[in-house]
């Protein structure tokens, strides 16, 4: 294959690699797959507006959250089990994210442990995602061993009540192979004084302790229960936005899940403008879904994205080359998106806004 120049490429090549049954898994969204394919889509339905004459000979891609200075506004998204990618899984996503001063975010559902990422690292740039079980002890005992091991944010998932319909999945249920393992989740549901659980219904029983009840009101009981900045992330409506502020929660993530559980929702891009406003800068609104590009990142930008968030790239990054291959898709999308800034007359994130991007027009003129 000809050099990895863009994401694109980097799917290809981890799509030769994986099994159809992990790439799949990866790949796909809930039924149709309409807003899988509308994230990435909406992004070209917004343009650029450059300026230009400005001195752009030195750019600063700086970005400052929660008070702590990270290198880009590009961030990696909790993604479950990465070692159907690469045997190093998690540490390897970890390491080449928080090497690079971003931060990474670990899924609940993942293959190392909340610990074993942490050891793994050397700068502790780490977010916890956690899925919200039955359980409100097993939910806390997460939280704990979170804050114990260092990671400097909880991410509660609040758009998988139920998980979606995936049809593979919905076809040929998920299998993790015999020697993977929930790391976080032994114990999930088993009995007491029993961990054993039955290997191929891994996956199920995560689905089948998810909590469906979880309300506004449990939601800001959980945020009571940790010092951490506590951020709502699968949030699509203003309403919710402006109920994640009231509830004393620190950030949100404005998300669709990557297209993965409702299909027909609105595409991330298009929601994030109605929410940035809504929440009126009283805590950082983050994006993700279908960010492909660096102009991808500079339109999120535009719109009053703090940050933006990359679930699928890391799983194609990892799969084509472990670490390496993350720490690739990391530096296509740094260059992309420095070029975007310098081309667009930004040299710092703070001159980027709404007068540099537009709806794309119809043309009503005469030609
Ligand atoms: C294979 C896969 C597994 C995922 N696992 C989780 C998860 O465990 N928890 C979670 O909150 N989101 C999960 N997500 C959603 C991502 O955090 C993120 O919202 C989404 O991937 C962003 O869209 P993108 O993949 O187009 O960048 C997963 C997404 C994918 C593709
Ligand atoms: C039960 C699903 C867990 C992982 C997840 O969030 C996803 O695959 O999108």
């Amino acid at each position: 294959m000809a050099k990895i120049s863009s994401i694109q490429d980097l799917q290809e090549a981890a799509k030769a690699k994986l099994s159809k049954g992990v790439y799949d898994y990866y790949s796909y969204g809930a039924m149709d797959m309409i807003t899988v394919a509308d994230n990435s889509n909406a992004y070209n339905r917004y343009q650029i507006r450059p300026r230009v004459l400005r001195d752009v000979s030195k750019i600063d891609t700086g970005v400052e959250v929660f008070g702590k200075k990270y290198a880009y506004p590009i961030f990696v998204a909790a993604t479950a089990l990465q070692k159907l990618a690469d045997v190093e899984g998690e540490v390897a996503s970890a390491r080449a994210t928080t090497k690079n001063n971003l931060v990474y975010s670990l899924s609940s559902i993942s293959t190392s442990s909340i610990e074993e990422v942490a050891d793994g690292v050397s700068t502790p740039n780490l977010w916890f995602q956690l899925s919200v079980f039955k359980d409100k002890h097993y939910n806390l005992s997460l939280i704990r061993r979170a804050e114990k091991a260092g990671y400097k944010a909880i991410l509660v998932t609040v758009d998988m009540p139920y998980s979606g319909r995936r049809l593979p999945e919905f076809r040929q249920p998920l299998t993790v192979p015999e020697h993977l393992t929930l790391k976080n989740l032994t114990s999930l549901g088993s009995k007491e004084g029993s961990s054993e659980y039955n290997k191929d219904s891994v996956y199920k029983r995560v689905v089948d302790n998810i909590n469906s009840a979880f309300t506004w009101e449990d939601l800001k009981w959980l945020k009571q229960q940790t010092k951490l900045p506590m951020l709502a992330k699968g949030i699509l409506n203003p309403r919710d936005a402006e109920l994640v502020v009231l509830n004393g929660l620190d950030g949100i993530i404005v998300s669709n899940h990557g297209g993965r559980q409702l299909d027909g929702v609105s595409s991330t891009i298009d929601a994030l403008p109605n929410i940035v406003d809504a929440v009126g800068g009283k805590i950082p609104v983050f994006v993700d879904g279908g960010i492909r590009r660096g102009t991808d990142v500079f339109k999120a930008l535009a719109f009053g994205a703090q940050a933006v968030f990359v679930g699928r790239p890391n799983l194609y990054g990892l799969a084509y080359g472990g670490q390496k291959g993350v720490e690739l898709m990391l530096n296509l999308l740094f260059k992309e998106f420095e070029l975007a800034m310098a081309l667009a007359g930004c040299s710092s994130l703070k001159d980027i806004n709404r007068s540099y991007i537009q709806q794309t027009p119809q043309l009503t003129c005469k030609l």
